[in-house]
């Protein structure tokens, strides 16, 4: 990949992503790759019921709230930190407790948990500030909550990208030239530019609007300095869309389903991980993912599992789609593929054989 740093006098410094491995990785768990599913985590050792597979963190996330200004779940917007900053929380120390909202009054749903957080996150929010405030109102009013959501998750990977390439040196150039150990797993951009997805994959229709919205709303130039051509910002949607992780209270995947049936709670952020993202899906998964205090996802093996299996989360609620047909169309509806799990394929009906010997003559 050629290294371009757009560096301008004006543009404020971003904090670098300086991540150069998930937080936790559990020495057992190998990436491989499956010919219908794509990358894949296998385990190369036992990993007992319990232990913790991984904890990675993402490289982009928002807050997805209704009435942000009155909802107690509102995240702060370091990437540092991301923890959910409560409106008024009595048990805090008094520096600790008011939200800080955004100087520019950008849009509600930013804030930072203090001060401290924000002003540390000074370089990083100016890359996306003008850009909330000239078209938040206007993609929420004709495009609706989901367009914008997906395209605010764009505005963020590319400033965590550009924070990434302003620090080129220490940061994706020592990726690049990083040990054979090092380079297992790719985390920051180098992860999020490795992530699966394709136009290919999308109806004609369906490239027609996302490139109308790319162009309209994320074109390179003074309000998004980010220096990539529509048709890779376009790839990044496809990206996104294919990886992205809604982040939810409780634990998802959880099996046997619980009774009497506990769901995963309201949804409050998502978030795009370099890692986690590597998960295929199962319906009878042997991992629960959910995310930490800090919006880090969290893969926790819910039995033993062995040496050779691949490991698997549910991308959605079990206790909401229960049988075959619910399950697939409901993937295939918001995943856009065909659920290929064991569970699904070992509940195909069987085509019955036709016979012959029962059919009439057919004049031979
Ligand atoms: C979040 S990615 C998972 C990692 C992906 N396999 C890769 O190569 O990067 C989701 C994609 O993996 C594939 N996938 C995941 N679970 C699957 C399953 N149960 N059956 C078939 N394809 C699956 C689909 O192509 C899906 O769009």
């Amino acid at each position: 990949m050629s290294q371009v740093v757009y560096i301008t006098e004006s543009e404020p410094s971003i904090e670098p992503f300086s991540q150069t491995q998930p937080d936790w990785i559990h020495p057992n768990l190998l990436q491989s790759t499956d010919p219908i599913k794509g990358r894949q985590f296998r385990v190369s050792g036992l990993i007992p019921k319990g232990a913790c597979l991984l904890v990675d963190r993402p490289y982009a996330v928002i807050p997805v709230v209704d009435d942000p200004a009155n909802h107690d779940h509102l995240i702060c917007s370091n990437p540092a930190c991301n923890r959910q900053a409560p409106r008024h929380s009595a048990s805090e120390p008094a520096r600790n407790r008011n939200r800080t909202p955004c100087p520019n009054a950008c849009i509600p749903d930013v804030t930072w948990c203090t001060e401290t957080c924000r002003d540390a996150d000074q370089g990083r929010h100016a890359f996306e500030c003008t850009w909330l405030k000239r078209y938040a109102a206007p993609i929420r009013a004709k495009w609706g909550e989901y367009d914008f959501g997906m395209l605010w998750v764009i505005v963020r990977l590319l400033a965590m990208r550009q924070g990434q390439l302003q620090h080129v040196d220490i940061d994706i150039r020592t990726a690049s030239s990083a040990t054979a150990t090092e380079k297992k797993w790719k985390c920051g951009w180098e992860g999020i530019d490795s992530l699966c997805g394709s136009a290919e994959t999308w109806s004609h229709d369906k490239v027609r609007a996302w490139t109308t919205l790319v162009k309209k709303y994320l074109q390179n130039g003074p309000v998004l300095p980010h220096g990539m051509a529509s048709d890779q910002v376009l790839h990044l949607i496809c990206q996104e869309e294919a990886n992205s992780f809604g982040l939810y209270p409780r634990a998802t995947g959880v099996v046997p389903l619980p009774y009497p049936s506990v769901d995963r709670g309201e949804q409050f952020a998502a978030a795009v991980y370099p890692t986690a993202a590597i998960a295929n899906h199962s319906c009878l998964p042997n991992i629960t993912h959910k995310p930490d205090e800090q919006g880090r996802m969290v893969f926790t093996a819910s039995r033993d599992i062995f040496a050779g299996e691949e490991c698997c989360i549910s991308y959605f609620d079990l206790t909401q789609h229960t049988d075959l047909t619910s399950r697939r169309e409901h993937l295939r509806q918001s995943f856009k593929f065909i659920c290929q799990c064991e569970r699904c394929v070992s509940e195909e009906p069987v085509e019955e054989p036709t016979e012959w010997s029962a059919m009439p003559m057919m004049g031979l």
